[in-house]
């Protein structure tokens, strides 16, 4: 059985149809990237799987249940924007992230020293050990967004949603970044969906890139219908399955063959 499910979902704002009829099958440990052009609803999307929304029509289950319309620790978030703990060291926004899974939220005595050394040991992996005794105040913009998303994986939420959160890094970080979220999900099967404007990181990450786009458009009003999912293609087998050109940001030509359409997975 898949671990989410969404069927059917319509969402619009006031009378302005933003979504029409998604539909998605996840799997456990799946990592969905979701691309599509600015503004068709990818945000929208991840704030109706992290329930901060609930869509006009449709449903989205977890493990076979509705979502319950209140926060829920086993969905992480990381936004573009980053959010850290401004009042906490760099080493105990790690440790912070971690001891929210708990069941008291908090960590005492051997329990804390030890998350602080798990704590040290992210921060090496992600180059920012020098720093682990300062606050993110004195930290570059880059740096705080890499120990938000190093804060997420602490958490180790079973889905992980990802509102493209490299996008401000520069390449090599931006490359680190990705071989720690990839490590990482080797040690601990989290199911990801990840908004990205960067089709080479949607492949490499995803083992499916989920592309959002209108199917029906008004010439004379841009905004008359909503985007749904277009194409479902499978990104397995270790990175992109054809080569892009430097910058490139469109489909090449030939196009990769889509192994699904319609939001419905086809897979072997
Ligand atoms: N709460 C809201 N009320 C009204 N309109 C909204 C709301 N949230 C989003 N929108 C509109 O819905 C549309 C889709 O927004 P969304 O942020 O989901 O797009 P996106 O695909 O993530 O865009 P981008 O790639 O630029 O981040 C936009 O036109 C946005 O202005």
């Amino acid at each position: 059985m898949s671990l989410v499910e969404v069927r059917d979902i319509f969402q619009s704002y006031g009378a302005r149809p933003i979504l029409e009829r998604v539909n998605l099958s996840v799997g456990e440990g799946e990592f969905i990237s979701i691309v599509g052009a600015s503004g068709c609803g990818k945000s929208t999307f991840l704030r109706l799987l992290l329930d901060q929304e609930r869509p006009t029509r449709g449903q989205i289950t977890v493990d076979g249940a509705p979502l319950k319309g209140e926060p829920d620790r086993s969905r992480g978030i990381v936004f573009q924007r980053y959010s850290v703990f401004p009042h906490l060291s760099v080493r105990d926004n790690i440790v912070a992230a971690e001891g929210l899974q708990r069941p008291l939220g908090r960590l005492f005595g051997q329990a804390l020293s030890a998350a602080r050394r798990r704590a040290d040991a992210v921060l090496e992996r992600i180059g920012l050990a020098h720093v682990a005794g300062q606050y993110p105040a004195a930290l570059s913009g880059g740096m705080q967004q890499r120990l938000a998303i190093a804060q997420a994986l602490a958490a180790k939420p079973r889905i992980l949603l990802l509102d493209e959160p490299f996008g401000a890094l520069d390449p090599g970080t931006r490359e680190q970044m990705h071989r720690f979220l990839l490590d990482l999900r080797g040690e601990v099967r989290m199911t990801v969906f990840m908004v990205t404007h960067d089709l080479r990181e949607a492949f490499k990450l995803g083992d499916r890139v989920v592309v959002f786009d209108k199917t029906r458009w008004d010439p004379h009003d841009p905004t008359a219908f909503g985007a749904t999912i277009t194409y479902d293609f499978d990104a397995r087998n270790g990175g992109i399955p054809y080569q892009l050109k430097e910058d490139q940001d469109v489909f090449p030509d030939p196009a990769p063959q889509p192994v699904a359409s319609s939001g419905q997975q086809a897979r072997p």
